[in-house]
């Protein structure tokens, strides 16, 4: 019975020979996507600020693929403008990763409400000024390529439940669930898919900066979904993409989190709508337990540090 519900309809995106088009593809998992996606044949297009690092990840990425047509694209996502001019020299896209992202991690109460909205500029609405920029000629290019497009927007495990050190971090990343829900209900008469992909902690220059101010919580409670390289976490959500899931998860932990939360999103798999069917009770046993462990690790900590003062 299943098999008939499950919308969207299972379809497959495939990249040789079509424009991928990565933002954040200067660095960390941004560059590993455009790398992998070029060795598997697509034309790539990468957008970041700083132009000397995406120059260097052009090199990179055409040393690692053996092409030599990939575009690079200085611009800032906040300015919807400037998002606009590059995805207009870039031409039509058949498919836009959403990859850029910021992460400072605080106590809400020490984190200032600059920094807040910072993140929430670059995270969420400068992902909201890329699918407004890409969309028009993206489903242009579906209609003449009769080929499925997909929209990726890359979230985090931190988007799938807040922990603390990021009440910033996770409002940006639980927005983009919202985003994405309500845009495959726009989109998918145009034959476009959309993907959220929901790393753990990931390898990468981000994170190094990240942990010179991460809280010793934050270190704990993210540490209990492991860590990955930024290659691994590309290759899940190329996959993801290509097999046009709409939660892509990257790990066992994130694979057991996307059950917990699974809520109203799109499942095109019947065997997946089968397993969240199953399986939702279970995983929300497993999510008290994991919450059980976090809040006594939370109290502990705080004991010690009333014991010390
Ligand atoms: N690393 C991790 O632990 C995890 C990361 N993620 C998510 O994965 C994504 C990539 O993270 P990661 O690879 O670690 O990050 P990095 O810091 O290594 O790379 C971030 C990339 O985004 C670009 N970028 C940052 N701000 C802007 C901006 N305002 N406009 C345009 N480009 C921008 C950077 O280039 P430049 O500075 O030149 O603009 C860089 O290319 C982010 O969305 C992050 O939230 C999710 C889960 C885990
Ligand atoms: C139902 C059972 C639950 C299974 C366990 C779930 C454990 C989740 C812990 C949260 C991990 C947060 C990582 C954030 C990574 C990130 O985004 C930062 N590095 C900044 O980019």
């Amino acid at each position: 019975a299943l098999a008939l519900l499950t919308r969207p309809r299972a379809a497959r995106v495939p990249l040789k020979g079509r424009h991928v088009f990565i933002t954040g593809g200067s660095s960390g998992i941004g560059l590993a996507m455009a790398t992998a996606a070029a060795r598997e044949g697509a034309r790539v297009s990468i957008l970041a600020r700083n132009l000397a690092r995406l120059e260097d990840a052009r090199a990179a990425i055409q040393r690692d693929s053996g092409r030599d047509d990939v575009g690079v694209h200085a611009a800032d996502v906040r300015d919807a403008g400037a998002v606009a001019r590059a995805l207009q020299e870039a031409g039509p896209v058949d498919v836009l990763v959403c990859n850029h992202g910021v992460f400072v991690p605080q106590e809400l109460e020490g984190q200032d409400v600059d920094e807040i909205k910072w993140m929430v500029d670059i995270n969420l609405m400068g992902s909201f000024h890329l699918i407004k920029a890409a969309l028009p000629a993206m489903k242009a290019r579906t209609r003449e390529t009769r080929l499925p497009g997909s929209i990726a927007i890359m979230s985090s495990q931190a988007g799938q439940v807040g922990i603390y050190g990021y009440t910033a971090y996770s409002a940006s990343k639980f927005a983009l669930r919202g985003l994405g829900e309500a845009l495959q209900h726009e989109v998918i008469a145009d034959n476009i898919h959309v993907s959220l992909i929901f790393p753990p902690d990931t390898e990468t220059p981000g994170l190094e900066e990240e942990h010179k101010r991460r809280p010793e919580l934050t270190n704990i409670i993210a540490g209990s979904s492991g860590g990955m390289k930024a290659d691994d976490v590309a290759k899940k959500a190329l996959d993801g993409i290509k097999s046009a899931k709409f939660i892509v998860p990257c790990n066992f932990e994130g694979a057991m989190l996307a059950v917990a939360t699974a809520g109203l999103s799109p499942q095109s798999s019947p065997l997946m709508a089968f397993l969240e069917v199953v399986g939702a009770g279970l995983m929300r046993f497993a999510a008290i337990c994991f919450q059980w462990n976090w809040f006594s690790t939370i109290e502990s900590y705080y004991a010690k540090k009333k014991k010390s003062e």
